[in-house]
């Protein structure tokens, strides 16, 4: 079996004496989409900000693609290929799609002198190119010289995801990732997500849309007081009695 993408053990996280994060492990296999569920609370931004490094674990240990990151800052473990795309956009409004994109590709250079290539003034250079043709690879070819301000949000929500592609992610968080698109941006970019994982790219979402979630995550983890209650497939975990209690009272599924 090829080592897993993540494997989160033990993890322990308090704030101000309250346990958020309780004794939690689960593991994230390769090239597929995991959920993560649970009320409101119960602590699945907490777990994004864990491994994305935000926060420090009180307990526990994250491991990417077989190396420990659990004590590595955020620019590092960015390096080791985790990434996160938040329910906020973070594309520059003012610049065209594609030089986001190169900004974002920034993220991989190894060393000053690269960091500072004026990609500007060398009309061809690499970055560009895998930049456009990313965008082609995700039928987004025609926006590539367009302001992203003017774009329609379902639009900037998918060039979101190249740019994290693009910046080296192998392991993608994403928070709330259908959240406030219409049907077919929805439909638009569950394709993309599973042509992604087709690719080998593997996910994390944080997502209350249930039809979504099926269409994508084949295995879903759901947390309640930051602990893990279930784990399997959507249909098999909305049926077990502890899910069902740990959603009485709020307004989802
Ligand atoms: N920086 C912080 N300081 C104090 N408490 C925090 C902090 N971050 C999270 N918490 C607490 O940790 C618990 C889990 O919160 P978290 O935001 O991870 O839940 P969630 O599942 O993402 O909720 P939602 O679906 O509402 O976004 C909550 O009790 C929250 O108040």
């Amino acid at each position: 079996m090829s080592t897993p993408a993540l494997v989160l053990s033990g993890l322990e996280k308090s704030f101000a004496g309250v346990r958020a994060i309780r004794n939690l492990s689960f593991t994230v296999p390769k090239g597929r989409a995991t959920a993560l569920i649970g009320p409101n609370g119960a602590g699945k931004t907490t777990v994004f900000n864990l491994v994305s490094g935000v926060y420090g674990v009180d307990g526990g240990s994250i491991h990417v693609n077989g190396t420990d990151v659990t004590r590595l800052p955020s620019r590092r473990r960015i390096r080791a290929g985790v990434a996160r795309s938040f329910q906020n956009i973070r594309l520059m409004p003012h610049l065209s799609v594609l030089e986001n994109l190169l900004v974002g590709q920034h993220v991989r250079a190894s060393s000053l002198a690269a960091l500072l290539t004026p990609y500007r003034i060398i009309p061809n250079h690499r970055w560009k190119r895998e930049a456009r043709a990313a965008l082609e690879e995700s039928g987004l070819g025609q926006y590539a010289d367009e302001t992203v301000g003017a774009l329609p949000y379902g639009v900037r929500k998918r060039i979101d995801l190249v740019r994290a592609t693009l910046a080296g992610a192998d392991v993608l968080m994403l928070d709330e990732p259908a959240a406030g698109l219409n049907p077919s941006e929805t439909n638009a970019l569950r394709d993309h997500l599973n042509a992604l994982a087709a690719r080998g790219l593997t996910l994390l979402i944080v997502e209350h849309d249930m039809h979504f979630v099926d269409s994508i995550c084949e295995n879903v983890v759901v947390l309640n007081f930051g602990e893990k209650i279930a784990e399997g497939r959507l249909s098999d975990v909305r049926k077990d009695p502890k899910v069902r209690e740990a959603y009485i009272g709020t307004d989802e599924e």
